[in-house]
């Protein structure tokens, strides 16, 4: 995997990379930061038509994922869409994430632009993943390299200028290396809320992520048939460093240290998983399009991304690196239970875990209930009871 997390640094600060294929070369470059001179540029290196490729969220905001060519895009799950010369950085942005699906491409109409629209091939999707595990808006400018300037690409990749990555290994980078977490560091940290605290640091094999396991007391890990308390919690800086109102992250934190503790002792893992997997850069214009009236979801769909793009292939492996096969869940997500059931940890039961409930936060958890089937009646309704008491 070493091509990939060199490539996740190259598209992370502007740069192309090359995503070979079947003996082809496709040119990839994030969206983010592309202005006109980069798609000119584009064109120029590959002798190819730049072309975007959309995630099938972000199609599916475009409305284009119904017909023939909606049934061809649904079954690759992206498509690309070729890009006319001298399109504004503007509308690229408009079309690859902007809000109003009213879009159109150039002097197209977005209708014109959904019958163009080419079912992704194995590079895009790579580029995609790429996308994705670098945490930046997930769409691509791709461009295949034609056979007049094959000599030229390939001598920048010859001279290190650019970076080549095998599709397959690309698309494989959400995934995860399973087994190969590395435990790195631990402390002995004592917290307000539970004094006996040791905090031991997991990084990825790519070096890209690192993971904290906090352990509580003194918790029965490898007694056999012991049910460890535990807490899963993804990190949400706004809400567990800053308090944000917007969520009730913070509170949840904080609770299930003291529950845990409460319950003689467990784990907390606090995985590197910032809003809900798209990253900080993206959960900030998740927020931006909240607030004109979208909810938790849609705005993350109008991004490009699914409702949720957690995985927990780390969680289980730092709880094997444990010793822990059976748990106490501390959560109201019925994803995380079938996530660690679905990694062979028996979640033997299920503690709801709650924080305030307020004007702020107040749509965001309604939205969780109501569309990602969390568990929050409890807390929801005690919430409505008390305001109409009021
Ligand atoms: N994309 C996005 N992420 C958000 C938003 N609000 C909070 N988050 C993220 O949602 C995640 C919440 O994580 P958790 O508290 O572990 O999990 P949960 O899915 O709410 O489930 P529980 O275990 O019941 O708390 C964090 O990564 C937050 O950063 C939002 O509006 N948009
Ligand atoms: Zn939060």
């Amino acid at each position: 995997m070493h091509q990939v997390e060199r490539a996740i640094f190259d598209l992370r600060r502007g740069l192309p990379v090359v995503v070979t294929y079947g003996g082809s070369l496709v040119l990839v470059q994030a969206i983010e930061g592309a202005a006109e001179s980069t798609l000119a540029a584009l064109a120029e290196l590959t002798g190819g038509t730049p072309a975007l490729v959309l995630s099938r969220h972000r199609l599916a905001v475009l409305g284009a994922v119904e017909g023939a060519v909606g049934n061809a895009v649904e079954s690759a799950g992206a498509a690309r869409l070729p890009l006319p010369e001298g399109l504004a950085a503007r509308r690229l942005a408009a079309l690859a994430y902007g809000a109003s699906p009213a879009v159109s491409v150039g002097q197209a109409s977005l209708a014109e632009c959904r019958l163009a629209l080419e079912a992704a091939d194995r590079a895009d999707l790579a580029a995609l993943a790429l996308m994705r595990r670098a945490l930046l808006i997930p769409s691509a400018l791709v461009a295949r390299v034609a056979d007049s300037s094959r000599a030229d690409v390939e001598a920048q990749v010859a001279d290190g200028r650019l970076l080549t990555v095998p599709a397959e290994q690309a698309e494989r980078c959400l995934d995860g290396a399973t087994g190969m977490l590395k435990r790195i560091s631990e402390a002995h940290i004592p917290l307000a809320d539970a004094f006996d605290c040791r905090f031991i640091l997991f990084r990825e094999p790519d070096g890209l992520r690192e993971h904290l396991a906090v352990v509580i007391g003194e918790p029965a890990m490898e007694v056999p048939g012991a049910a460890v308390p535990l807490r899963l919690h993804s990190a949400c800086l706004t809400g567990d460093l800053f308090g944000s109102l917007r969520c009730d992250c913070g509170e949840q934190l904080r609770n299930a240290v003291a529950e845990i503790e409460a319950l003689g002792g467990g784990v907390l893992l606090y995985l590197a998983q910032e809003g809900r997997g798209i990253g900080l850069a993206n959960k900030l214009r998740a927020y931006t399009l909240q607030d004109s009236g979208l909810d938790t979801m849609d705005a993350d769909q109008i991004l490009g991304f699914g409702e949720d793009e957690r995985r927990y292939g780390v969680a289980v492996d730092m709880l094997s690196a444990l010793g822990i096969q059976r748990v106490q869940l501390l959560t109201n997500n019925p994803l995380k239970m079938a996530a660690l059931a679905d990694g062979g940890i028996e979640v033997v039961e299920r503690q709801g875990l709650y924080g305030t409930v307020n004007d702020h936060n107040h749509r965001y958890l309604s939205a969780k209930a109501e569309r990602g089937g969390h568990l929050l009646d409890e807390v929801l309704n005690a919430e409505a009871v008390a305001s109409r008491r009021s």
